[in-house]
């Protein structure tokens, strides 16, 4: 018996196979997007930190990962034997097919998304966060969208797994590719010729979708774009800071500090601090490498609850109302947000979104909270001009240079018109030539007039620009007044040891003493 290729090649022409493809190709992508759906649910549930919300996403997980396909199909097409009422709905191969693949996909999927979360660095949830977004919102604009981009490739094999199981739906009769074929071959006996057509068919919609797969990936992986020549001829203020007139430590505070004690597990990292920042004074805080600097820069926004004490941000109590005997209670996460926009917070790291341009980086959450009076597109650009980056805002943070990153962190962070601005060692990041630019643009805002409180190594900004310096030490303000006064002559003798130890400009201190 010779294989007959004129009868195979006339299958290329017959219609049932046409439409059994696009059965396939509808029951397949129909279970993928609903699998997915699932599936980020179910991941989402499996990070809870609600016991049993955890452990029934976990379960579902187990169970239909280890339940054969066809056993489920029989199992959900047989189900109106126990409730007739489901007959109606079950009664159609289609959605029997759709209701098991989606059930035994959503299993995989939610490990793939799940991985995808996991990957996301919680850096970019705080950043989100400080821009005072609310948690849906995070996911939604910044967690989703990166989770999505790792999950991708790993997305599209089960895309092509699903078409292949479609097959086993032909064991409930659902007319796809492979039952065209049997009922062909059970007629005339041409099962290899048949088969061949049939194999031609499901690696015909593999390939498609396998080039669908490619192009979306391309699309949403921005790190593969070309990184067009970082120019240098971006403007980077002043290359030195200027001395400016010093504001005095008076007037009604924009953020008031009162007793704050914090604690992780038994290291006691904060301890009775006080600190008040009035409007238009630049607070420089520094101190020794785990001094508490950035703890308490973090409870200014609330990205770290403190556990007594208070802090205001313009006379409000950050993260906790108080009720009738003066308990406080947390707020909620709205209430929070709506505080958090108050508060403008620069980072170590940048923390841009990656996925998002310099532009978009600046409007994501103006946009996202659609706020009366909030910067448009031309407003974010104005602001890019004022960094000096207007020509970098279409491009993405991997095209730019630490130093511009940090500048559209700061634009960023100005852009939701904040009453304070916190930075935490904005320059630590930076390759030394970087550091002036960045610099430079903070002096520019101590300026304009801008409430801030920075933590820093840098003592250029603590003698130049800070109006107030505060000297952290073990958890505690050790000492604060003018930086002529904490870093000049008036320094302690801790003081004077530690400038020596990072700025070896500064008097040694024997000669502070003397
Ligand atoms: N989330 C956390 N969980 C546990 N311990 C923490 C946490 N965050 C900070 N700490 C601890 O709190 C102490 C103070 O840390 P913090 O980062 O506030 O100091 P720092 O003065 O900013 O230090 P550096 O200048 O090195 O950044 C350190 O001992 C640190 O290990």
């Amino acid at each position: 018996m010779s294989f007959d290729w004129n009868y195979a090649l006339s299958l290329l022409s017959f219609g049932d196979f046409w439409t059994a493809c696009l059965v396939v190709v509808a029951l397949s992508v129909a279970s993928w997007l609903l699998g997915n759906a699932v599936g980020i649910v179910a991941a989402f549930m499996k990070e809870s930190r609600i016991g049993p919300v955890r452990w029934l996403a976990s379960g579902y997980v187990w169970l239909f990962r280890s339940l054969p396909l066809l056993v489920l199909l029989v199992f959900v097409y047989n189900l109106p034997q126990l409730f007739p009422g489901l007959a109606d709905v079950l009664g159609s191969a289609f959605v029997v097919g759709l209701i098991s693949l989606v059930l035994s996909e959503g299993a995989y999927m939610a490990e793939i998304h799940r991985g995808g979360l996991l990957s996301v660095r919680p850096d970019q949830r705080e950043a989100a966060q400080a821009l005072g977004l609310r948690y849906l919102t995070v996911q939604r604009l910044v967690v989703l969208p990166q989770a999505f981009r790792v999950a991708i490739p790993s997305l599209g094999n089960e895309l092509t797994t699903i078409i292949k199981l479609s097959s086993l739906v032909s064991t409930i009769s659902l007319t796809e590719i492979l039952l065209v074929g049997q009922r062909l071959y059970t007629d005339n006996f041409k099962v290899l010729e048949t088969m061949l057509m049939v194999a031609f068919y499901y690696v015909l919609i593999v390939s498609f979708f396998d080039i669908v797969r490619r192009l979306i990936e391309n699309r949403l992986d921005v790190t593969r774009r070309k990184t067009a020549a970082v120019a240098s001829a971006d403007r980077t203020d002043r290359p030195v800071l200027l001395a400016r007139p010093r504001r005095e430590h008076t007037g009604t505070p924009v953020v008031r500090v009162e007793d704050v004690d914090k604690s992780f597990g038994d290291n006691t990292v904060l301890s009775d601090v006080d600190l008040d920042v009035h409007e238009g004074e630049v607070v420089v805080v520094i101190g020794p490498s785990g001094s508490g600097k950035t703890t308490l820069l973090r409870t200014l926004n609330h990205l770290e609850s403190v556990d007594s004490g208070r802090v205001e941000i313009n006379g409000a109590l950050m993260g906790y109302k108080l009720d009738d005997s003066g308990k406080p209670h947390d707020l909620s996460d709205a209430e929070v947000s709506r505080q958090r926009r108050e508060v403008g917070m620069v980072f170590q790291r940048f923390n841009l979104f990656p996925h998002r341009t310099s532009v978009e980086n600046v409007l994501l959450a103006p946009t996202a909270l659609r706020l009366r009076g909030a910067v448009d597109r031309a407003g974010a650009l104005d602001l890019l001009e004022r960094v000096g980056l207007r020509e970098h805002a279409d491009k993405y943070p991997h095209q730019l240079s630490g130093g511009q990153q940090q500048r559209v962190a700061i634009a960023r962070a100005i852009a939701m018109n904040p009453k304070v601005l916190l930075f935490d060692e904005p320059t630590s990041a930076l390759d030394p030539e970087l550091v002036g630019e960045v610099l430079g643009t903070i002096a520019d805002l101590a300026d304009e007039g801008r409430t801030m409180v920075v933590v820093t190594h840098e003592m250029r900004l603590a003698r130049d620009v800070a109006d107030w310096v505060v000297f952290m030490e073990d958890g505690r303000v050790a000492a604060q007044g003018p930086p002529d006064e904490v870093l000049g002559t008036g320094a302690t003798p801790r003081v004077a040891r530690f400038l020596q130890q990072v700025d070896h400009t500064a008097p040694a201190a024997e000669e502070v003493r003397s």
